[in-house]
């Protein structure tokens, strides 16, 4: 059971075929409070001072993708990286998908310099 937000960043993904109702994708939402459920999916936008340290973050993030062989959906702009996930093999949210947005938060936590 993964009730903290360091139990998301210790876990890993696994495949997943079954999706999370609402209440427990609820519950796993409550540890990530700048994400939000839109059209299904857990989204955030990331913001940064230029387009290298977006970059920077976007290749981050797609190296925990392919160790996770879980993959956002990324959105980029000069600034800006919006993430959204979803489990395509479950239809749905899964742990995977709050897995891997503590992660991602991890990351951007440990820019040398904030944005
Ligand atoms: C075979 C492999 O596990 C699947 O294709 C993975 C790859 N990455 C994935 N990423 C996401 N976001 N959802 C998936 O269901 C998924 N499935």
């Amino acid at each position: 059971m993964m009730t903290t937000r360091a139990d998301l960043l210790a876990a890993r993904c696994r495949p997943r075929t079954a999706a999370l109702d609402a209440g427990a994708a609820a519950q796993l939402q409550a540890l990530l409070p700048d994400w939000t459920i839109d059209h299904g999916r857990l989204t955030r936008s990331f913001a940064f001072k230029n387009y290298h340290r977006t970059m920077a973050f976007v290749n981050a993030l797609a190296y925990v993708s392919h160790t996770e062989d879980h993959h956002p959906e990324m959105t980029v702009t000069y600034n800006t990286c919006v993430v959204r996930y979803d489990t395509h093999s479950a239809h749905g949210l899964t742990d995977n998908d709050f897995i891997c947005a503590a992660k991602a938060d991890a990351l951007y936590q440990q820019a040398a310099v904030p944005a």
